[in-house]
């Protein structure tokens, strides 16, 4: 059986003058679900969810929210809240008041209310704050707070813009694994903006990497991750190493690359645009690289480099390595097997072709 949806786009398109903000989007949001649109600034992140709230109209398509057809119903009118960055609690008044206040336009009865505020509250972590001021209350709280005042109202979708952008990194940190519960716990749909890739990886059932209007890829993160589509997606989601070349030899899946210094290597082929003596990028990650050794497999392929710099970041530590004038980055192993690693130390660095992917080279 189609698992329901609860958000389909069919087709959107909105321009502004001669700039295509949104150009022909689909989308289907399966319920109770976290999706997330993750691209850099100027996309049309926003101008798409503006259109989702209904704050902006489409030029051309449909949106579709549990079956019904949306285009010609007013923000006020659709089974949508949204939390903005900087949100917008009323600072007179109390935590349980803020809450309130929509539960009251709707006409809930005292009663019913405060049980509601109350259930609430303690869902999201904040039980018997009710009388507080938001200005009593820390950053993370008052967060909290913006998505319950949305939560109570049970949207069937909540659309969510950057709102952590404002709160420092530990507290993002901290939000982002609570966002993600608590999304599960309502069971709401979420639809989460961000040009962070991290935010939307941690959190998502499905990410949408945006670009220039369209969407590259459509999938959940670790397969963004493994196998991106597109350079763009590869450059884009997590670190990348990108060496560029040309196809020497394209065979069983794996593309030879003679990099433009001279060593030649191999990868996924990753795109439909490789030829033989055609340019490309082979994209391998930090974890991927390893310092050579005996015993390597002689499928693995090399390249001689020498070590400009060591990154420690506790678990993030890598090594910055120069070939032929490129940084490069491996990570560190965590159990200190790495050789001595002084700056200026030649070293080989080496990966399984199968982890690496390569794509016709392409203006990015
Ligand atoms: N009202 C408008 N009039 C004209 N152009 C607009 C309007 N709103 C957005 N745009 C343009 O549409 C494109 C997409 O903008 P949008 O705000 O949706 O991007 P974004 O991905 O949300 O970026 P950011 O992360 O910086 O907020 C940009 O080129 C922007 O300049």
């Amino acid at each position: 059986m189609a698992v329901a949806s609860d958000l389909s786009c069919h087709h959107l398109v909105r321009r502004f003058g001669d700039n295509i903000a949104v150009n022909d989007i689909s989308l289907d949001v399966p319920a109770g679900t976290f999706f997330s649109i993750l691209g850099p600034s100027g996309c049309g992140k926003t101008t798409l969810l503006r259109l989702l709230a209904g704050f902006d109209r489409p030029d051309q398509g449909d949106i579709v929210i549990r079956g019904q057809r949306m285009n010609d119903v007013p923000p006020n009118k659709r089974p949508v809240n949204m939390v903005f960055q900087h949100l917008a609690l009323f600072p007179t008044m109390s935590v349980g008041d803020n809450i309130a206040y929509g539960l009251k336009r709707r006409k809930v009865p005292l009663a019913e209310r405060q049980k509601k505020i109350e259930r609430v509250l303690e869902q999201v972590g904040l039980p018997g704050l009710a009388h507080r001021n938001p200005q009593e209350l820390s950053g993370g709280q008052r967060q909290r707070v913006a998505l319950a005042r949305c939560l109570v109202l049970e949207p069937t979708l909540l659309l969510l813009d950057e709102p952590l952008g404002a709160l420092d990194l530990k507290l993002r940190e901290q939000m982002k694994v609570e966002l993600k519960h608590l999304q599960k716990q309502f069971g709401t749909t979420f639809v989460y903006i961000t040009h962070d890739q991290s935010e939307a990886m941690v959190m998502s059932d499905q990410v949408a990497v945006m670009r220039q209007g369209r969407f590259d890829q459509v999938a959940p993160p670790e397969t963004l991750y493994r196998e991106p589509a597109t350079p763009f997606v590869a450059g884009f989601v997590g670190d990348n190493n990108r060496l560029s070349g040309e196809v020497v030899s394209l065979r069983d899946n794996l593309a030879e690359v003679r990099l433009d210094h001279g060593a030649l290597v191999a990868g996924q082929v990753a795109g439909s645009q490789l030829a033989v003596g055609g340019r490309a990028d082979l994209y391998i990650r930090p974890e991927s690289l390893v310092f050579t050794g005996d015993g390597l497999n002689e499928r693995f392929s090399r390249l001689d480099a020498t070590v400009r710099s060591t990154l420690f970041d506790g678990a993030n530590s890598r090594i910055e390595a120069d070939i032929n004038g490129q940084p490069v980055y491996a990570r560190l192993p965590q159990d200190g097997s790495a050789p001595g690693l002084a700056e200026g130390r030649g070293l080989q660095l080496a990966w399984d072709p199968q982890l690496a992917r390569v794509f016709g080279a392409e203006a990015l």
